[in-house]
């Protein structure tokens, strides 16, 4: 749906050149949902808005269903964005205007007759349940609501892609919940493709089937989200998922345990499954957790788990190499010198 080749964006004033995006190439399929994440300053936002040339490439193509952007005239490009609906971070609603006119200002601009786009924008506030606020107007609505709005307006065009800059940012975490499942509902029963950067690794594992990461203009690593969240391989990413699914041991209970501490990522099936218990006992050791949980990516299980391993010396390093052949990721925190055979 998206195909975007070598694209390059650089920003060039009398002092200096900066780069904003440098040498991207993506392949973002037909309905699907996907995110690009980095720091501040990493290039997502100039990424965005050269899908549909709200900033026009320095270099590279841009193609959406089929049509390359770079290629258009204004006209055409004018007429081509109608299939692009796009969100932000601040709404940008006309705060002049009501809820329903907002909405239906957009079909105006297409030239869609007055009853027409009074059905479709009172389709467009029920669908993102806002019937009971059509008349209100923006200030007098909150950030969740607003952005509600400035969802129907993006989709009043029946675009095919909706481009989300930053659109849970400015919002609580609750309302954040509300607009994401709103995404995803609307993903789900209109099959549009989204694409949203934001810097909140949640924000990925909650909606997004893929994603990208990026730092310096450049995209570092990307994949299927699970996968990016079992494995990540860039230290940036790493750093990511750190703030959605990593816990860190208190240095005082690491001190006070003797055994073997060992952090175990499970993956898969492997997450559903009695592993370690199995493991614990046919190497007749004992195991104590000392932190766990389980995360749900795209309804895929994900646990970690740290664990104290004490028993047997030779017992827990067999122990050990069985899991590291086992599970996705194992880590040694500590390793504690054995403290004698459970059986002792
Ligand atoms: N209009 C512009 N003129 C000059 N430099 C720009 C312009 N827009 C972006 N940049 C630069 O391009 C780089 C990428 O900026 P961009 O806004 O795309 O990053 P970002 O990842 O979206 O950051 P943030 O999360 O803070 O919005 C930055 O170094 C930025 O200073």
């Amino acid at each position: 749906m998206i195909s975007i080749q070598h694209l390059s964006k650089s920003y060039t004033s009398k002092e200096e050149i900066v780069v904003g995006v440098d040498d991207v190439s993506l392949e973002i399929q037909g309905g699907e949902m996907f995110g690009v994440v980095g720091y501040s300053g990493a290039g997502k936002s100039t990424l965005l808005r050269c899908m549909n040339i709200l900033e026009r490439p320095t270099s590279g193509k841009v193609t959406v269903d089929g049509i390359d952007l770079m290629s258009l005239s204004s006209k055409e490009l004018r007429e081509a964005r109608q299939s692009i609906g796009m969100i932000f971070q601040g709404f940008h609603l006309a705060m002049s205007k009501t809820v329903v006119e907002n909405v239906s200002f957009a079909l105006k601009a297409s030239g869609v007759g007055r009853i027409e786009r009074k059905e479709r924008a009172e389709e467009l506030l029920n669908l993102v349940g806002l019937s009971d606020k059509a008349n209100h107007y923006p200030a007098q609505l909150s950030g969740g609501q607003k952005q509600r709005v400035s969802i129907a307006r993006a989709l009043a065009n029946n675009p095919k892609v909706l481009l989300c800059d930053e659109a849970t940012s400015a919002l609580d975490p609750n309302t954040t919940q509300s607009i994401l499942q709103l995404l995803k509902k609307i993903n789900h029963e209109l099959g549009l493709t989204i694409v949203l950067i934001t810097h909140e690794m949640e924000v990925v594992k909650e909606i997004c089937h893929r994603c990208a990461v990026m730092e310096d203009g450049k995209v570092i690593e990307e994949g299927n989200t699970y996968d990016i969240f079992a494995a990540p391989k860039h230290q940036v990413t790493q750093k990511f998922i750190q703030t959605v699914l990593d816990f860190t041991i208190p240095e005082v209970l690491l001190e006070k345990c003797k055994g073997t501490i060992v952090k175990m990522k499970f993956t898969g099936e492997s997450a559903e499954e009695a592993v370690v218990s199995d493991l614990l006992q046919e190497h007749n050791i004992r195991g104590n957790i000392l932190h766990g949980k389980v995360d749900y990516i795209q309804e895929q299980p994900l646990g970690t788990f740290v664990m104290e391993l004490t028993g047997d010396e030779h017992e827990v390093r067999q122990a050990l190499q069985s899991l590291h052949t086992t599970l996705a990721e194992v880590e040694v925190l500590k390793d504690g010198r054995s403290v004698g055979s459970i059986m002792a």
